[in-house]
């Protein structure tokens, strides 16, 4: 009898059983497409099993049966659910490792309690390269269920630098599928950090593919050593098939995305959590989209500092924190809204490597949530605060430079405006309060006394 079930062989599926065979267990895959069971097949041996029905995939697991659903997100997740009920028995397992939304998640969670079924959804980040070699992974629904587990998943995910796997139980419904949503919106923040950072070098700096590809590879040995800040530079030296040029020179400049950085900003919406830069990462996307390309360029010609590549690390740096305190808020207005209990120094352990967004500053964050610290906000620990003081005027110096060359930096901005807005007990609230009293009687808070006011503005004619 086999020991795990993957159903869904396509890139992250497939991978994820590799992984999963190469660490000593035994695995059976299963597809809806035959293709893809054939190319499993290709790998197969004591350990792997393709299947090609449902009844043989289900009937070859052992008992309690432990299933990763690698599909695509939505609907299908519901219809393989459904498919599976009649052919499980009470106590199996389901992992679902898409980019579900979490409120799907707590849906199913709830609906398969009522057939004796657990239910874990997981993030899972890491790509394709991630998933064969180590993804970090992020479950959450019964805590019983992910014990039982939890040897394979500890196994297959990847290791930080000190040796520990890169997964943990994260909380009860999805909370494990929240944290996944939250990680891809700090992935949008701080992918589009860097396409700014890109376009500061190339039209104000006027550096080339190779200088621009040189300097993030610099960054990425010091304080910006991040997964994203590496493939930065490796994209950069990319030459393309079709012509002599790079690649990134053809690449046409429209961002897709599947979502999952809207969904933070929807949540954030309904939580009131201030995700600045999350957020213009989203609408810059949108941006992308709707800009008509019929404009003219950008072209700088003025006076460029000699440090503007230093002020540009260390703005990066900032905003890059920027986005994981952005995060790290949202997650812990989350955690009083939803009643889940999370454990953040082990959400930073979990990004520390194999995602998309691990960095060394994740180690700092685990650091600063250490030993049950409470923080309402990242920039509290001593050694954020210490970063944002260091590198903050170099963070204003760039988006000055930007805006007097005209080159658009809704996140760097956005990572300013955060940072000069988060600590500042005179934020110009009181007008808006004002004007709200005026015109609609909405009443207003003192800061001199207790109670609700209102003033009589004018009189009544
Ligand atoms: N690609 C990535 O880097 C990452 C992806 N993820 C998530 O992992 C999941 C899988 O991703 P990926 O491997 O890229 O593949 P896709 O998101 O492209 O999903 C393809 C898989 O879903 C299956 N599928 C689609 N509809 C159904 C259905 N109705 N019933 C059963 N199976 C169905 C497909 O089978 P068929 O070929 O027959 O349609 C195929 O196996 C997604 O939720 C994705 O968001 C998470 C982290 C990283
Ligand atoms: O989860 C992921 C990485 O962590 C997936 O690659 C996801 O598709 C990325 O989001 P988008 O497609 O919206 O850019």
């Amino acid at each position: 009898m086999q020991q795990f079930g993957v159903i869904g062989l396509s890139v992250m599926g497939k991978n994820l059983a590799l992984n999963v065979r190469n660490h000593g267990f035994s695995v059976s895959g299963f597809s809806i497409d035959k293709p893809e069971v054939d190319a499993l097949a290709k790998y197969e041996d004591d350990k792997l099993k393709p299947c090609y029905t449902w009844e043989e995939f289900v009937d070859s697991l052992e008992k309690p049966r432990k299933i990763l659903v690698q599909i695509m997100a939505g609907d299908p997740v519901d219809q393989t659910i459904q498919k599976l009920i009649p052919l499980l028995d009470k106590g199996d397992i389901i992992i679902d490792g898409g980019n579900s939304n979490f409120h799907d998640t707590n849906r199913r969670y709830h609906e398969l309690k009522k057939h004796g079924l657990h239910f874990i959804g997981m993030g899972v980040s890491g790509g394709e390269e991630g998933a064969l070699n180590g993804p970090a992974l992020m479950p959450g629904g019964d805590k019983e269920a992910y014990e039982e587990a939890a040897p394979i998943l500890t196994a297959m995910a990847a290791k930080t630098e000190d040796g520990r796997a890169c997964v943990s139980y994260i909380g009860p419904e999805g909370a494990g599928h929240y944290v996944k949503m939250v990680h891809n919106g700090m992935e949008y923040a701080i992918m589009q950090e860097i396409s700014e950072v890109y376009d500061i070098m190339r039209k104000v700096a006027h550096k080339s593919n190779k200088e621009m590809a040189d300097i993030f590879a610099e960054w990425d040995k010091g304080d910006l050593n991040a997964y994203l800040i590496e493939i930065a530079s490796q994209v950069l030296r990319q030459k393309d098939d079709l012509t002599d040029d790079d690649v990134i020179d053809h690449i046409l400049n429209v961002a897709s995305y599947k979502g999952t950085g809207n969904w933070m900003l929807e949540d954030a919406i309904k939580l009131g959590t201030p995700i600045t830069v999350v957020a213009e990462a989203v609408l810059a996307r949108f941006m992308s989209k709707a800009t008509t390309r019929e404009g003219k360029e950008v072209v700088y010609d003025g006076e460029v500092a000699s440090d503007l590549i230093d002020n540009l690390g260390k703005a990066m740096y900032l905003a890059q924190i920027v986005a994981y305190a952005q995060g790290f808020q949202q997650l812990t207005m989350a955690a009083k809204a939803y009643d889940w209990e999370l454990n953040y120094p082990a959400i930073a352990q979990n990004w520390e490597a194999g995602c998309i967004i691990h960095a060394k500053t994740l180690y700092h964050i685990e650091d600063a949530y250490a030993d049950g610290k409470q923080l309402d906000n990242l920039f509290q620990d001593p050694y954020f605060a210490g970063v944002m003081e260091k590198n903050l005027p170099a963070l204003r110096a760039v988006v000055k430079l930007a805006a007097e060359a005209g080159v658009p930096t809704p996140s760097f901005s956005a990572a300013l405006n955060y940072l000069e807005s988060i600590f500042n007990p005179s934020l110009p609230a009181n007008m808006i309060q004002a004007q709200r009293d005026y015109f609609g009687a909405h009443t207003y808070y003192r800061n001199d006394r207790e109670g609700v006011y209102h003033t009589e503005w004018y009189e009544e004619k």
